[in-house]
């Protein structure tokens, strides 16, 4: 007899979190990982430690799992994306029956996702991406989730997304805290909305680590700066970003960097050294911010300062090359000297300034895919179930949901009143910190291409005039005249004399 509401394949960090949190709503879930002796283990932790553990049921067998769960089933995938998603999906689909609801709560590339969903149909099966953040502690007690999929499936999930996923002030967009086990949080708003059709949800959960990318990237420029140009030590540090997290900066990503750099080295028994100071200096990456970079370039969409946070995460894998580029490439060896508690504040001013320039570029590209993929994104709605949950949250994010209530059709985000206010008066600080960056020889790749972006998008002209006309002069390639209508293109005969210019 089926008896479970719900079932749940891969049981590493997020779906063992994720089912935990299902469970603690009332849903009773069954649970199959590849490898049996982890689904066991799980179990005798949940045995002895969850109070919500009689409605877990593990299962070795997949057929078994399969057979437990009311019909239309619904199974949430959360293994590894890419390969392991299709060698699930395909192990999983003998075992399926019409009307059934795969979901990949996987971080897929949204190309998978609609292929997936274009097979997964013509079989009779529903299958939805729903993009899922906040790491362990959000699929626990509450992660923003961003589902793709059809009208008909949504509905279908819907009740349990909304249940599980985190819970925002309706007023302030704050997000609700006090979860524990067994005991969720009642009452606010779900970080949750059906985002779009396919591939839709996995796309804007890309966005999001994009835009994940620089916001972390950001910091950890504020951060070198007060380390190599100030000379502060992390705990100092830390206590600037604690004081930061009271302001405009606030946000969980500046609020656990104001705990990492305030945490001392549990490997050093005398305690005088901080923790993050003993951690490499090489950044991983699984992907999904050079899909988000990649895609940008496909679409021409400048989001340029998305592309430097993973290229900056790039430099920084080149550890050896770089400490031998070390003894050989000399910079400047200045003594900072201007007022240091101006400079904090500037560069808090910088870090805010990029800040929006980096949601700017990351709403930009959503409004392109939207597009080119035939999807209906709503903006304020991707804003708010982005207030809560996930790695980005940040009370940044209520103003871009006001902003896109105040102007569904907004062209970009710096064109909003608050956000240009914002930018118009962090400005100068702004300048004056990557001023100060490259005199001192700090690189602050994020920083500068925020700037260099602000820069461009509010020029009138560029001199794209004289790199027109240089593709005109070796490549043929025309160009259009500021003095006759767009769309008319012409050609000089540049190798000919007299050079005569022709209509094309
Ligand atoms: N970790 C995080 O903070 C976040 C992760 N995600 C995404 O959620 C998903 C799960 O992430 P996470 O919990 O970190 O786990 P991992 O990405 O480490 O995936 C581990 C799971 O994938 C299964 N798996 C691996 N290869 C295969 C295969 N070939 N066939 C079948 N199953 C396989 C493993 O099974 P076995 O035990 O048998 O090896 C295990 O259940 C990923 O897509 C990830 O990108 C999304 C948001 C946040
Ligand atoms: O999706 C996530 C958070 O939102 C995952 O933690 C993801 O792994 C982060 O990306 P990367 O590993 O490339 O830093």
């Amino acid at each position: 007899m089926s008896t479970t509401d719900i079932g749940l394949v891969g049981l590493a960090v997020m779906g063992q979190n994720l089912a935990l949190n299902i469970a603690d709503h009332g849903y009773t879930i069954a649970v199959y990982n590849r490898s049996p002796e982890k689904t066991n283990e799980f179990m005798a932790h949940c045995k002895a430690n969850e109070p919500s553990h009689e409605r877990l049921i593990g299962f070795a067998d997949l057929s078994e799992f399969v057979q437990s769960i009311k019909r239309p089933r619904k199974i949430i995938l959360l293994v590894k994306a890419g390969a392991a998603t299709d060698a699930t999906i395909d192990a999983l689909l003998p075992h399926l029956e019409k009307d059934d609801i795969i979901i990949d709560g996987g971080n897929a590339l949204w190309t998978d996702t609609i292929r997936r969903e274009k097979d997964l149909s013509a079989k009779g099966f529903e299958f939805i991406g729903s993009g899922v953040s906040g790491g362990e502690t959000g699929a626990r007690f509450g992660p923003s989730l961003m589902p793709g999929g059809t009208a008909q499936a949504w509905a279908s999930l819907e009740p349990i997304w909304r249940d599980i996923a985190a819970k925002v002030d309706p007023v302030t967009g704050a997000q609700l805290s006090g979860a524990e086990p067994g005991k969720p949080i009642e009452g606010g708003v779900s970080c949750t909305a059906h985002v779009g059709s396919d591939g839709a949800g996995h796309y804007v959960k890309m966005v999001h680590n994009g835009v994940e990318y620089i916001d972390m990237q950001l910091i950890c420029e504020g951060y070198s700066l007060m380390k190599n140009m100030l000379g502060m030590n992390a705990g100092e540090i830390g206590q600037v970003f604690e004081k930061w997290n009271q302001g405009k900066l606030s946000s969980f990503l500046i609020e656990i960097t104001a705990d990492i750099l305030q945490q001392k080295d549990p490997a050093d028994a005398t305690g005088d050294t901080w923790f993050v100071d003993k951690v490499l200096d090489t950044a991983g990456q699984k992907g999904t911010g050079m899909w988000t970079a990649a895609n940008a370039l496909e679409l021409g969409v400048p989001a340029n300062a998305i592309a430097e946070a993973v290229f900056a995460r790039s430099l920084s894998a080149l550890k050896e090359e770089r400490v031998a580029a070390s003894s050989i490439l000399k910079g400047p060896t200045l003594p900072f000297e201007s007022d240091r508690e101006a400079i904090i504040e500037a560069i808090g001013d910088a870090l805010y300034s990029s800040k929006i320039c980096a949601y700017a570029q990351g709403f930009q590209l959503m409004k392109e895919a939207e597009k080119e993929y035939n999807w209906t994104l709503d903006f304020g709605t991707i804003a708010q179930i982005w207030r809560g949950g996930c790695i980005i949250r940040a009370a940044f994010l209520q103003k871009i949901t006001d902003a896109y209530s105040n102007n569904p059709e907004l062209k970009n985000l710096m064109l909003d009143s608050y956000f240009t206010n914002a930018l118009h008066d962090a400005q100068n600080n702004w300048r004056e910190v990557i001023a100060l960056a490259v005199r001192h020889g700090i690189p602050v790749p994020a920083f500068s291409s925020a700037l260099a972006y602000f820069d461009g998008y509010r020029s009138a002209v560029v001199p794209a005039n004289l790199l027109q006309a240089q593709r005109d002069y070796f490549g043929a390639h025309t160009y259009e005249r500021t003095d006759e209508p767009r769309g008319q293109f012409y050609h000089l005969d540049w190798p000919q004399t007299p050079r005569v210019q022709s209509k094309i």
